[in-house]
């Protein structure tokens, strides 16, 4: 017995020892080539997901092709509509904007990843966005668990209940119109822009919290509130392209010593806060008005389980980041191209003038008085196709089996991104001047290829994870511009002077600076 276990123990023995002598060579060897070691990794490992990749047939940036860095860099850069649009026309329909990922062009590719039932998944890039404990139905990106979600937020975010708080955009309105007659005094250009921003904030204050966050009656960005939620979007949409950063950086304990960073801090998330306190307090119910929180609770005491307080509270909170800045780029772009094209200005202005004389039009524009103004209604829909508010590709994963998009197959797991700015100036559904601002192609072209328009559309993406605040958006867009160009006369300060736009998920915007006068 003790010759038989003498062997394996000298066997260990031995190969303890070659493996001692082989890790202390190894070591020796990468402390004296270690600078040419990781250049030599770094390579090889670059070429390796180019090459080996089932992506590699696809043209795109040599640097996109194996490493994500590229998509970080152009994301950082905030120019990310401009750049894609170039990229498209430069590549093709389908560019390989990362080792694995696909960016198209063509509506019909994003109606194929869009489609309901095909199962094509949210990536990991809504993981960074906060709240990281309780994700929103935006941030998160568990299907199954956001489809459940998502059954208690449909009838809060309804088209009825929306409308049901119409009168509060009526009582925002009033303060901006207020606001706007002191410019049309002083007679000197202002930033507009800055005012529908400050407006879309304070909208969705009352719609959410029944409070205004209170930035029209300040006149400035309150705390730098809208600057903290537009640096957390820069932040998101490039360390999103490399989520597990995010651990490094935000999800790092330390990371809430810095100061100003501390998302309890903002205003916005301290009205939410006191308002949920107030609701939890006195009870929903108390509230006299139905707004988005308390419908939320009343739909969170249904199935406290499934939709719990710390949802209602992060549904209601995400609203203001959702909905904000999109909102706003959004209006800021359709006054831009409209005043930037002196003959759309002037058809809007006498379409709402003929309505107003005809007696169509009430003191406030209601929404359904504007489904009656057919240019408005165009230019506001083209004013959306040439600059959606989201500048970022929207990403989504293959199913695991594969998937077919545009009659092409693709492996499971490969990642796809659709960019708005791209997919609206599709040449062959949106027309050879698909590049230009012109409404009156949902006017002229015959009722087919409107439809096709329209189905082509994806300013408020598209699928399961359709805008669910686009009831709200095209309700306060409705009321507000009409109202805006039948009140007021605009000129631009600096024609021919293009908005400032930087884009790392919606599209931020500054420079709309006009003359503004009295109409009526
Ligand atoms: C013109 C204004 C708006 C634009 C252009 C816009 C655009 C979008 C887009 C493109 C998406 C899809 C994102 C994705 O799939 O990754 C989205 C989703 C969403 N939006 Fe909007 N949005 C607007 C207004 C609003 C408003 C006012 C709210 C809230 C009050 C809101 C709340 C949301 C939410 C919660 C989602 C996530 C929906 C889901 O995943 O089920 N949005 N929006």
């Amino acid at each position: 017995m003790p010759a038989q276990s003498s062997v394996p123990i000298e066997v260990t023995v031995g190969s303890d020892a070659a493996s001692v002598k082989f890790a202390s060579l190894l070591f020796k060897f990468v402390k004296n080539y270690f600078l040419l070691i990781l250049p030599a990794f770094v390579v090889l490992r670059f070429l390796y997901r180019r090459y080996a990749s089932p992506l590699r047939q696809y043209p795109g940036p040599f640097f996109a092709s194996g490493s994500r860095l590229w998509k970080t860099y152009i994301t950082w850069k905030g120019q990310t509509p401009f750049d894609f649009i170039d990229l498209h026309k430069k590549y093709g329909p389908i560019v390989r904007i990362a080792p694995n990922e696909l960016s198209f062009s063509s509506p019909a590719a994003a109606a194929d990843v869009f489609r309901a039932g095909k199962g094509f998944r949210k990536t990991d890039f809504y993981w960074v966005f906060p709240p990281p404990g309780n994700p929103d139905i935006f941030t998160e990106i568990r299907e199954d668990v956001h489809a459940q979600k998502k059954r208690f937020v449909v009838t809060p975010y309804s088209l009825a209940a929306m409308n049901g708080l119409a009168s509060f955009v009526d009582d925002t309105e009033d303060l901006l119109f207020n606001k706007l007659d002191g410019f049309v005094k002083e007679g000197k250009p202002f930033d507009f822009g800055a005012w529908l921003h400050y407006f879309a904030f304070d909208v969705l204050g009352e719609v959410a919290f029944s409070r205004k966050f209170g930035f029209l009656d300040a006149g400035y960005d309150i705390e730098g509130c809208i600057k903290t939620i537009d640096d957390t979007q820069w932040y998101d949409g490039i360390v999103g392209q490399i989520p597990f950063l995010d651990y490094f950086f935000r999800r790092n304990p330390l990371w809430q010593y810095i100061p100003g960073l501390k998302t309890k801090d903002a205003v916005i998330t301290r009205i939410a806060l006191q308002e949920m306190e107030k609701r939890k307090k006195y009870g929903s119910n108390q509230i006299d008005r139905k707004d988005l929180m308390s419908q939320l609770l009343v739909a969170s005491e249904t199935a406290p389980d499934k939709f719990g307080v710390g949802d209602v509270f992060a549904v209601a909170h995400g609203a203001i980041f959702a909905g904000s800045d999109s909102t706003a780029s959004t209006m800021q772009s359709f006054f831009h191209l409209v005043l930037s094209n002196p003959n759309v200005y002037k058809k809007i202005c006498d379409e709402i003038d003929e309505a107003q004389s005809s007696g169509k039009l009430g003191d406030k524009i209601t929404f359904q008085e504007a489904q009656q103004l057919p240019y408005f209604q165009a230019a506001l829909k083209e004013a959306m196709r040439m600059r959606p508010g989201v500048g970022l590709n929207i990403t989504r994963h293959v199913p695991s089996a594969g998937a077919e998009i545009d009659g092409m197959r693709y492996p499971g797991g490969t990642r796809v991104a659709l960019n708005g700015w791209v997919l609206h100036r599709d040449r062959g559904v949106f027309g050879e001047d698909a590049d230009i601002f012109r409404p009156e192609r949902w006017l002229d072209a015959d009722e087919k290829r409107i439809k096709a328009m329209d189905r082509s559309m994806y300013q408020f993406g598209g699928g399961s994870h359709l805008c669910i605040g686009r009831n709200l958006a095209i309700m306060e867009m409705n009321k507000v511009l009409p109202q805006l160009l039948r009140e007021y006369s605009f000129r631009l300060a600096y024609p021919g002077r293009p908005l400032k736009s930087n884009s790392t998920f919606f599209v931020v915007q500054s420079g709309l600076e006009v003359y503004i006068g009295k109409r009526r």
